[in-house]
This record gives structure tokens, sequence and C-alpha cells, in this order.
């Protein structure tokens, strides 16, 4: 597959600098202070449940939206302020789009390239998002699935050096969801930056170098997702006969649940292990239905939105 270029950052090596962004709608904040950087040839992922103000903060990325509080630096610009130069090296993928649904895919596809400085090659660009097929169909003709990978096909079309795209796969089936990855980490292995919003975890986690995961306008956790997963427990779960002996419960264990069936969280699941393990096989004890599940993104996900995880003050990401 192809590997898509972007040229050189100049004059910084950040892509995307965020600091302390702040908007609100009237009375109401709904982004509270949230910075973040991405550099070239990274991908940076915003999760949150709905509402969490994601889509806020990135129509700020976007210049479509003035910032209430704090600055937002795109190459160094303003994007709001120098909107012109910005969106030159800038690709977007917003929740919805409005594309005219009488012109064809092709012709879309080719109207838009006209409108950019270095546009690629509209039908490497269809073939990238798996539209070849259908580049004689009327827009409005387009499944849901194959409109968001026009979108994206739209996006990128201009070779940017940073693309945000808000819920790229949203709506599409496993394989082009796969497509579009892989689409994503070709421009990433050309030096394009990436932010990006989405509500499956997994995309995330193939995706990210590093993510943060807003609750109510502030970033809870942040880092890589190893980094994230590590601030939840690991969880051991197993079922003991009624007859087993008594159960030493090894240090560093939280009991969430003591019999039959046990559940232990734990930030030390090796030693934790090793010790349940001898035990049983030093009295003959079957642990039936042993499970030992490392600490997770979804997990840590989870917490964040049921306000189980950080202080809710902002970590810088
Ligand atoms: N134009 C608006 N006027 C008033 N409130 C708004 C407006 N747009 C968004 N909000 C509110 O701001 C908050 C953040 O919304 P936002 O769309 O940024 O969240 P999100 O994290 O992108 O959610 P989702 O995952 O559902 O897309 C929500 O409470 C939303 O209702």
């Amino acid at each position: 597959m192809q590997t898509l270029t972007a040229a050189p950052p100049t004059g910084t090596a950040l892509a995307v600098e965020v600091t302390d962004l702040r908007r609100s709608y009237g009375d109401f904040e709904a982004v509270r202070g949230i910075s973040f950087e991405v550099r070239p040839g990274e991908v940076f992922a915003l999760l949150g449940v709905n509402g969490a103000g994601k889509t806020s903060a990135l129509e700020v990325l976007e210049g479509l939206a003035a910032p209430g509080g704090g600055t937002v630096r795109v190459f160094g610009a303003d994007p709001v302020r120098d909107r012109a130069a910005v969106r030159a090296r800038m690709g977007m993928l917003l929740q919805s789009s409005g594309l005219p649904g009488d012109l064809t895919v092709a012709e879309t596809v080719r109207s838009w390239a006209g409108t950019l400085t270095t546009p690629r090659d509209p039908g490497q660009a269809l073939a990238q998002v798996g539209l070849t097929g259908r580049a004689d169909v009327r827009v409005r003709s387009l499944s849901g699935g194959e409109r968001r990978r026009l979108d994206l096909a739209l996006a990128v079309l201009g070779q940017p050096e940073v693309v945000v795209l808000d819920e790229p796969t949203t709506g599409l089936d496993p394989e082009s969801r796969r497509q579009v990855w892989r689409l994503v980490q070709d421009m990433v292995d050309g030096g394009t930056a990436v932010v990006l919003t989405t509500h499956h975890l997994e995309e995330a986690e193939e995706l990210a170098d590093r993510i943060a995961i807003l609750k109510a306008g502030r970033i809870v956790l942040s880092g890589t997702q190893e980094e994230i997963a590590e601030t939840q427990p690991a969880v051991v779960r197993f079922t003991l006969d009624d007859d087993a002996p008594a159960l030493p419960v090894p240090d560093g264990v939280q009991v969430v649940a003591a019999g039959p069936r046990h559940e232990w969280h734990t930030r030390a699941l090796q030693p934790v292990l090793a010790e349940v393990l001898a035990w049983a096989a030093e009295h003959g004890v079957v642990l039936r239905h042993l499970q030992a599940t490392a600490a997770s993104l979804e997990q840590a996900f989870l917490a964040v939105a049921e306000g189980r995880a950080g202080d809710h003050d902002e970590v810088p990401a």
C-alpha cells in the first residue's frame, strides 16, 4: 500500500499544541481547561462518554470555533486567526458532512481536489478507501459506511500534515474499519500528525500513541494506553468448593467478592497469582473457573465514566 507523504513541519517540532483550552455554550462550560500536544507522526486519541467535550475541543482545533480560554496552535499558528495557513496543512473529518447528493463519487473527489494546492491522485484516494467500484454512483445513493469512507478520502486528499478525525469509523463494518486504520497508519508513517476521537476502544488501542480520557470537559487520565491501563487494578476470579480450607488473602489484594465466587483486585497480579496457586497446590484445592485479567484501557475508561478514576483535575497529556 502506498505511504502517504507529508512535508516535514517547519518552525516547530509540535504539530498541535493545546494549552488550558476552554469552551462554553452560554453559561455551560463544555471544555474546562484541557492541554495536550501532538507531534508529527503521532496519533493522539481523545476518548470520553457522550457529551464529554471531545467535538467541542476538536472544533477549536479545526478553526471552526474560537476558544473561550487558553490557546490552540497548529504548527505554531492560531487555527482561527491564521485560518488559511492552518487549513492548507490540515485535513478534517467532521462527525457529519454535507456533501451534495447529486454529484457522483468521482465528481465529488475531483471537484474537491480542484480546491487544494497539492491534491493526491483522486483515483488513488478512492482506491485507498475501497470506493473505486462506486466512483460513478451519486453520493446520495451511497450507504452510510460508504459516505463515511468518502468523507475520509476527502479529508486526506490534500496530503495534510495534520489530520483531525471525529469518530472516523462510526457506522463502518469491521473490514472497512480496518481499511481506515491502514489508511491512518500509512499517513502516520509518512509523518502526518493525527488527532482522533472514537467510541471504539480497540481503535484507540490499535492506532493511538497517546490517549486522553475526558469527562465533563476535563482530562481525567492521559498517557500511553499501557500507562492508562496501569492506573487500574488487575482482576483475579475463581470459585472454591464449600469444603475448601480457609483461604488466606495475599497482601495487596482488595477483596471484592468472597465466595463461593471470589473476586480480587490487585496491582501485583503475578505475586498474588503465584501465592494463590501455591496455596491451592499445597491443599489440593481446585480453583474453578480461574481467570486473571490484566488491567485494560476499557477498565480505565469505565472507571472514568463512573467517577472512580482520577481526581478530575487535569493531568497534562
Ligand atoms: N451548540 C451547543 N449549544 C449548547 N450546548 C452544546 C452545543 N454543542 C455541544 N453542547 C454541549 O456540550 C457538551 C459537550 O458536547 P460535545 O459534542 O463536545 O461532546 P462529545 O464528547 O463530542 O460527545 P459525543 O461523544 O456524543 O460526540 C454536551 O453536554 C453538549 O450537550
